[in-house]
């Protein structure tokens, strides 16, 4: 069988990843909180441990075969030049819009300001619905933004809803349900076939279990 390099995102989706990587023998052999490249229980695939918004790129320029990230990163990343051909269903949350309580309060002159980690999917939600709005790329802790007069509005993950409701935030509208999915190098999908496919085949077969 051909090696294969898979890049996991590290954090929550690779403490989600865990329990999957494990039924199909792909368990890291070795210490995930300090080593980057890490073998796998299967010798013929290796690991990597890369941050979330990087594992697009890495599967993108061939540095790994196959990835594990979040439908937001891809959607942030532009998904084109990968294929996703295997939702897992893990690390279960969706992308929505944000508010104070008392809510934004267009004056019809500012432009709403919306603070985000995801600028390119803010833009094309906004610009969808025909609405101008000024963007504010920050990169965590969303929800201090309307608090301290930042911005209106924000674009965050929303899980449990926890976070919104202990900082006095309301979900005001879904811009899409997100779980993390496999996704695949072009090439290697060509070069790699028959491997990647047997992989596939013992992922999809660990998420149906
Ligand atoms: N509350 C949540 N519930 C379920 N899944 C989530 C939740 N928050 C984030 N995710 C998913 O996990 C991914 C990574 O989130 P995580 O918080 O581990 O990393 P991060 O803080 O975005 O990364 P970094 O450490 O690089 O800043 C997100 O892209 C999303 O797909
Ligand atoms: O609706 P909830 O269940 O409260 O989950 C939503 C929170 O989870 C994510 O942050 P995370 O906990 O991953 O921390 P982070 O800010 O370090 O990314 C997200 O950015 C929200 O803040």
């Amino acid at each position: 069988m051909a090696a294969l390099t898979l890049a996991l995102s590290k954090g929550r989706i690779l403490e989600e990843s865990l329990p999957l990587l494990a039924r199909i023998g792909l368990d890291p052999a070795g210490d995930i909180d300090r080593l980057l490249r890490v073998p796998s229980r299967n010798r013929d695939v290796s690991l990597l441990i890369v941050r979330p918004a990087d594992v697009p790129t890495y599967v993108e320029y061939g540095a790994a075969d196959l990835g594990i990230v979040g439908k937001d990163v891809l959607m942030e990343h532009g998904g084109a030049a990968l294929y996703e051909p295997l939702d897992l269903g893990i690390a279960r949350c969706r992308l929505s819009v944000a508010a104070k309580k008392d809510g934004p309060r267009p004056d019809g002159v500012r432009r709403l300001r919306v603070a985000t980690k995801y600028p390119e999917i803010t833009r094309r939600h906004f610009a969808q619905k025909g609405e101008q709005v000024e963007l504010i790329k920050l990169y965590g802790s969303m929800e201090l933004a309307p608090l301290v007069g930042l911005a209106d509005l924000i674009v965050d993950l929303v899980a449990t809803g926890g976070t919104l409701k202990a900082n006095g935030l309301v979900e005001i509208e879904t811009i899409c349900q997100v779980t993390s999915r496999l996704v695949v190098n072009k090439a290697a999908m060509k070069t790699k076939h028959a491997a990647i496919q047997t992989l596939l085949a013992q992922f999809a077969g660990a998420v149906r279990a």
